[in-house]
């Protein structure tokens, strides 16, 4: 019972999601005596539905964050996991299946409401016990409520995105160090606060005539093209970037540690995917993208008013692009202004 009193208290002690994943592995893997414990975020997209690990523990070892999200794919497609497809199928909130040599996994996925967006896996040798899953269930409740609590202060209510508030937050972090946007977490690597060519990256990305959308077919259809679009944002991502709903029709990326050639590649693969979507009733969307750097010497407000110098020169001058600020300031598309420090167009 301590081992378990211990594990509650860890869990509701942390204010991050991240952190929250690496308690609930390490509580389930120790309380099932599991071989491996994983946490996968499940998302839709379109008719097809996608799972990406984000937190793992193997016996005898630390749990950690995943992050080798680097792929063109948002993860790996749910019919590759069928026992959890026939669970998620059934709206049930388990499925155990038992593989070779009496290995025995157990799905749970985390339902809030009609939707299951995480699902934690236990893998076990022998099977699990009824106590052990009685346990784990109680565990599983208690996660559920707390990531309920987390998102309600964090996320957008329309499209589940983190909302401004946090934005300020984790771009402070990411300004303090650029590299590194927050402490090591258990089981990665310390890794330099800068690395060479490597940034943090702010990109502002607005829906092209998004007010035509609502005025043709209504704000409802409106609304959804905003979700569809927040799902092709978190599935276009790297699990430690954080994607943002600013407000409207507007959504912000900060990117981790990556070259300007990569950030170029992965944001506007972004904007093209949105632009071969069809969305329902209102077929073809495009949105507008400007991106810059994020600099330690630049306040929160310089850079995004960088960034959206950049989408500014890509809604007028085509939309349906990504705009880079420092190569439209190389190029002398824009100036820089000294004094103030925000850029003009010529
Ligand atoms: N459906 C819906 N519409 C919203 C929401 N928030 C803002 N809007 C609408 O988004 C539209 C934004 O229109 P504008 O700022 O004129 O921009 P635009 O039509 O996208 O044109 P460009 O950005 O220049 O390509 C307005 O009609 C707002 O009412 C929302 O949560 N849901």
């Amino acid at each position: 019972m301590d081992s378990l009193l211990k594990h509650m208290v860890d869990m509701t002690g942390h204010r991050d999601h991240a952190m929250l994943d690496i308690s609930v592995v390490s509580a389930v893997q120790e309380l099932a005596a599991a071989a491996q414990a994983r946490v996968w975020s499940i998302s839709t997209i379109g008719d097809r539905t996608w799972v990406r690990m984000r937190a793992s523990i193997a016996a005898g070892g630390r749990a950690r964050v995943e992050d080798a999200h680097d792929s063109a794919l948002p993860g790996q497609p749910l019919e590759a996991f069928p026992e959890l497809a026939a669970c998620l199928a059934r709206r049930e909130t388990s499925a155990l299946a038992c593989g070779p040599q009496s290995m025995r996994t157990l799905w749970l996925p985390i339902w809030l409401g009609d939707q299951a967006a995480t699902c934690l896996e236990i893998v076990r040798h022998t099977p699990f016990r009824a106590a052990t899953i009685h346990t784990i269930a109680g565990i599983v409740g208690v996660y559920r409520n707390f990531q309920n609590l987390l998102d309600y202060s964090e996320r957008d209510s329309l499209t589940g995105l983190l909302n401004r508030k946090t934005f300020e937050d984790q771009l402070a972090r990411m300004l303090q160090c650029p590299g590194e946007q927050e402490p090591p977490l258990p089981g990665q690597l310390e890794r330099r606060c800068s690395n060479g060519e490597e940034k943090g990256w702010l990109a502002v990305v607005d829906v092209d005539h998004f007010k035509m959308v609502n005025d043709t077919f209504g704000h409802l259809y409106g609304d959804e093209v905003l979700i569809l679009i927040a799902n092709q944002l978190q599935a276009s991502f790297r699990s430690r970037d954080r994607v943002f709903r600013f407000g409207g029709e507007e959504f912000v990326i900060l990117l981790r540690s990556t070259t300007l050639e990569h950030a170029r590649r992965i944001i506007d693969r972004f904007r093209s995917n949105v632009e071969a979507y069809a969305f329902p009733q209102v077929g073809r969307v495009t949105v507008s993208i400007g991106f810059v750097s994020i600099s330690p010497y630049d306040s929160p407000v310089v850079t995004l008013g960088h960034a959206d110098q950049a989408l500014y020169f890509a809604k007028t001058n085509g939309r349906n692009q990504t705009c880079h600020y420092d190569e439209l300031v190389e190029r002398g598309l824009l100036k820089t202004v000294a004094s103030n420090d925000t850029a003009e167009f010529f």
